[in-house]
């Protein structure tokens, strides 16, 4: 347990301390997946260029290809034609080749003419109306990419971007590092599942839904480990059926309460920290394993689970995988509120932007979900720190979190 007034743990200490952990358990596991069962996943080798990009020279416009020398103001024969998927033969001295966007440039061609500054004369001659310049309009071999580099680091998370460019160097399946398998708890015996009746005092379990669908964006396999009952001996049965998880990430039961069976049923076959952060929402968080699987314990309340979540869980299990770069972009925008009394832990409002201004939600309350899906982003408001309309504060954008 920890002190009632111990000193509040800082968002760095937190986030350093649960990297340190994730570092220290690795998930080492791969597979090989197709390309198009890859967005999400996390890169378990790195990305090596086997060829070069483009493979070849090719034309940037649809015009005529020549060598430059070639033209001396008298109206060229055009030789070939090149269209993108064709071999061209060797330009014949003297004259130009057809060419269209894409296609290869012919040996012998050192520069591209698009066709809307060419004239044809009567007899299908290309007349150059521009002064033209060597190399104009080339996309030369290996522009992109040569082969033998690195293109994608080991731990990069694959999107459609990333995705793109390995099918660009003829890539049909990645190495990709194993799905965490994630164990979803929820505690506590006020909650329902959307689909039946509520009884009295009851609510509906709304965080195991937000969590479910943002670990399998994360490219999570997960488990669910369903509502747990207020009942010490069921909650040991319900963690011990938990097998060959890599996280057990339950939610609720983690402030002071007395009905903390979760808490109890870990104590007794594992470890378990109970922090408290100094920021809002998010205050209580639960870190130790059981029976050697790692536990994280995120607050009940609704946006206290989701800032927690996005964070702190987020970035520890990314780097678990293997990612390097797990805390989200963020960037500075002018309050479009004050806030006078600095606070003792730091504050992630739910906000939107408006002209350029962060926005908070009305009721910033860590039990009001819809605050979240009204906004557009967090907004940090640093603790120890007092904020006028227009001073600058860090605002990260919801899409950051979530993918
Ligand atoms: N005496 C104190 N009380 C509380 C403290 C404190 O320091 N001293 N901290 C408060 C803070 S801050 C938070 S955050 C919460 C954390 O509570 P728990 O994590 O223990 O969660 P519960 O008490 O089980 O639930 C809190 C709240 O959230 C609702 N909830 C829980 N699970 C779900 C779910 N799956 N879906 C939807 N809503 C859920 C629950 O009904 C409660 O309303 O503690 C404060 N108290
Ligand atoms: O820290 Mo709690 O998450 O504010 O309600």
């Amino acid at each position: 347990m920890s002190e009632p007034h111990a000193p509040l743990m800082s968002m760095e200490q937190a986030l350093e301390r649960l990297l340190a952990l994730a570092e220290a358990t690795p998930i080492r596991g791969q597979e090989s997946v197709d390309l198009a069962d890859a967005d999400g996943r996390v890169l378990a080798e790195p990305m090596i260029a086997g060829l070069d990009l483009p493979p070849w020279a090719n034309s940037a416009m649809d015009g005529y290809a020549l060598r430059l020398a070639d033209w001396q103001g008298e109206a060229l024969l055009v030789s070939q034609r090149i269209l993108a998927g064709t071999a061209p033969d060797a330009l014949q001295p003297g004259t130009c080749a057809r060419i269209f966007t894409g296609a290869p440039i012919p040996v012998g061609a050192d520069t591209v003419e698009m066709q809307e500054n060419v004239s044809l004369t009567d007899d299908g001659r290309v007349h150059f109306n521009q002064p033209l310049k060597v190399a104009h309009n080339i996309r030369p071999q290996g522009q992109e990419t040569r082969t033998g580099e690195t293109l994608l680091a080991a731990g990069m998370r694959l999107g459609p971007i990333e995705l793109g460019l390995a099918a660009s160097i003829g890539l049909a399946q990645l190495p990709v590092r194993s799905r965490p398998r994630v164990a979803v708890l929820s505690t506590g015996d006020e909650l329902v599942e959307p689909g039946r009746a509520l009884g009295a005092g009851q609510i509906y379990n709304s965080n195991r839904y937000l969590l479910v669908a943002w670990l399998q964006r994360l490219g999570c396999e997960v488990i669910d480990g369903g509502i747990l009952p207020d009942d010490l001996e069921r909650t040991r049965e319900a963690l011990g059926a938990l097998q060959d998880v890599d996280l057990i990430l339950s939610t609720g039961g983690v402030s002071v309460g007395e009905a903390d069976f979760l808490g109890i049923a870990l104590r007794e076959a594992g470890e378990l920290a109970l922090w408290k952060l100094a920021i809002k929402p998010g205050k209580p968080l639960t870190v130790g394993e059981f029976r050697g699987r790692p536990v994280i314990g995120l607050p009940g309340n609704p946006a206290s689970t989701l800032v927690t979540f996005g964070l702190l869980a987020r970035p520890y299990l990314l780097r678990r995988l293997g990612v390097q770069k797990v805390s989200p972009l963020g960037f500075h925008v002018p309050a479009g509120f004050s806030w006078p009394k600095p606070g003792k832990r730091r504050e992630f409002l739910r906000a939107r932007l408006e002209n350029g201004r962060v926005v908070p939600y009305s009721n910033q309350s860590s039990g009001v979900l819809r605050s979240a899906a009204w906004a557009e982003g967090l907004a940090e408001v640093l603790e120890g720190h007092s904020l006028a309309e227009g001073d600058s504060l860090r605002f990260i954008p919801m899409s950051e979190l979530l993918g």
